[in-house]
């Protein structure tokens, strides 16, 4: 009753004879044909943003397929859909018995949310990740409305700002000088102030997208005790994504003396201040951009090159000196990564399968890089 005949043994025991006749003996496992080479990596995040369920459809966690075939979930584009269309695209490739001289690897890693302090930013470091060899990696990027995809080539680099300020406090019924509340109100109005300016330098050209300019948002102001008591210390919290042609010590500087300006006793800390900007570059000089745009052309798959506005696990990778491309292959798709109804038609989810079956087999046989050889 155990051996069945191939047309109805189960999938998974099928399975798991084609992952044994794959000869990975040591000391030289069959990874890739070609060992000597750089490997791909295929880097996805397993975790996923909150949600506030009385605003949804569906149960987010459901996965619930409407009749349209829109797939309701939280991760269903940020990013359990990359994931699984990694995973669907090697099965496919395995199932063909194809075989490229680079080694693929994918790693799902967690803590993306929350900065990857606990995830890649640590992973990196790791000698299990410089045993990856990897080469070239590929990591989420946005869907895009439109027809065509959008790939990022870097990132802008979060800086979160706490400003502190400290004054006289007293009765709330006096005209009490030199308040906390007087001198941050100062340092509020220049930082924002500095984010009108790069939002209209967004506005007024065309050619600029969100990731090249820098971005401020006031995300928290805390202090105060009571109506009628003037607190000693308030502070404003801010979310900097700065742009990576930015020099950084003199956009420190500029912080620090909007900070002096506003009188004495008003401080700054970072809680977040990312200084590793890497660009990947996007022309026929990388190898691996060559191979990615060069499918993408034989697809008829219109890219747009930008710089990711928020942080992904990307920034980790590049900087240790591993070329990265954030790309989820979702076009003719709302944005909705981290928003209430987050959703994927199924058939954008199959494309994108279709997709990285053809962009693995180019990355994968890159030739050897004069580095390699
Ligand atoms: C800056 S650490 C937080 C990382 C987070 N990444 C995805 O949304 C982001 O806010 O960009
Ligand atoms: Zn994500
Ligand atoms: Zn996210």
């Amino acid at each position: 009753m155990t051996s069945k005949g191939p047309e109805e043994e189960h999938p998974s025991v099928t399975l798991f004879r084609q992952y044994l006749r794959i000869r990975t003996v040591q000391p030289k496992p069959d990874y890739g044909t070609n060992p000597a080479l750089s490997s791909i990596l295929l880097n996805s995040h397993t975790d996923v943003v909150p949600v506030f369920k009385e605003h949804w459809s569906h149960d987010p966690f459901e996965a619930f397929k409407d009749s349209e075939g829109y797939i309701y979930a939280r991760g269903a584009q940020d990013m359990k859909c990359v994931s699984i269309q990694y995973l669907e695209a090697v099965r496919r490739l395995k199932v063909e018995g194809h075989r490229f001289p680079r080694t693929i690897h994918m790693t799902f890693v967690p803590d993306e949310e929350v900065g990857g302090h606990q995830g890649m930013e640590l992973f990196v470091q790791r000698p299990e990740f410089h045993a990856l060899r990897a080469g070239f990696a590929l990591d989420e990027g946005i869907a895009n409305p439109t027809d065509a995809f959008t790939v990022f080539y870097s990132e802008r680099s979060p800086w979160w700002v706490r400003v502190t300020s400290t004054g006289r406090p007293g009765h709330g019924s006096l005209f009490i000088e030199d308040t906390a509340a007087e001198k941050l109100h100062k340092v509020v109005s220049s930082i924002l102030a500095f984010r009108e300016k790069e939002w209209q330098r967004l506005q007024s050209n065309p050619h600029l997208k969100e990731g090249a300019v820098t971005s401020v948002n006031l995300t928290k102001l805390e202090g105060g005790v009571a109506y009628n008591v003037v607190p000693a210390t308030m502070s404003a919290s801010f979310d900097f994504r700065v742009a990576p042609d930015v020099d950084f010590k003199a956009f420190e500087e500029q912080l620090q003396s909007w900070c002096q300006a506003a009188g004495e006793g008003v401080t700054l800390e970072f809680a977040q201040k990312w200084m590793h900007p890497q660009v990947t570059p996007t022309d026929d000089s990388n190898p691996w951009w060559a191979a990615f745009s060069r499918v993408c052309k034989d697809m008829n798959l219109s890219l747009e090159p930008e710089i990711m506005p928020a942080a992904t696990d990307s920034r980790f990778i590049r900087a240790v000196g591993v070329p990265a491309l954030g790309f989820s292959p979702l076009n003719r798709t709302p944005v909705l990564l981290h928003d209430h109804d987050e959703r994927l038609h199924e058939a954008v989810f199959l494309r994108g399968v279709d997709i990285y079956t053809r962009l693995l087999p180019a990355l994968a046989s890159v030739p050897a890089l004069p580095s390699e050889s």
